[in-house]
């Protein structure tokens, strides 16, 4: 059994959360294995795109330009990697959903690019959480996790 992580990570938020995480699965399954895809080093390593084999769940930082989410600044900026391979192969068929991050200073436009990328890939917005992420926010999302994989 494999749960793979696909994420993005600009200035290294959301990788914290991903490793910790990822921490909190193995210890409560030590046999599972614990993939972690991350996006920004697969493009800037020049490494290709692929077809994942089996389901993931996608982690995106929110980066907008500007504005205030209602009637301008949604447009995504730094993340569009992440975007183009849960795009590649159809690979948001075997995406289970998607966890927005951000903070909550920018109001409406907070966590808006993972709602945006919901809409236009027909998978739920799993949960969010806050820049780094609390602890509790760890074990909340790593709980839905568990049950997205039957473990
Ligand atoms: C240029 C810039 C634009 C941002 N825009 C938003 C935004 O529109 N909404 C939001 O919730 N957070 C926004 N953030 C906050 C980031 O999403 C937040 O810091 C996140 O934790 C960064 O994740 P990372 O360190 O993994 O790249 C922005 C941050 C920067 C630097």
């Amino acid at each position: 059994m494999k749960i793979s992580l696909v994420y993005i990570s600009l200035s290294g938020n959301t990788a914290s959360f991903i490793k910790r995480l990822s921490a909190f699965l193995q210890e409560r399954h030590e046999s599972v294995e614990i993939e972690q895809v991350d996006i920004k080093d697969m493009v800037q390593a020049g490494r290709p795109f692929y077809a994942m084999s089996q389901p993931f769940i996608a982690f995106l930082p929110t980066y907008l330009e500007g504005g205030n989410g209602l009637d301008n600044g949604d447009i995504e900026i730094l993340t569009n990697d992440l975007g183009d391979f849960i795009a590649f192969e159809e690979n948001y068929k075997r995406c289970f959903g998607i966890v927005g991050s951000g903070n909550r200073n920018f109001n409406h436009q907070y966590c808006l690019t993972a709602k945006q990328y919901a809409e236009r890939f027909g998978f739920p917005v799993l949960d969010t959480f806050e820049l780094r992420g609390l602890n509790e926010d760890i074990k909340r999302i790593g709980l839905k996790i568990e049950e997205l994989y039957g473990l």
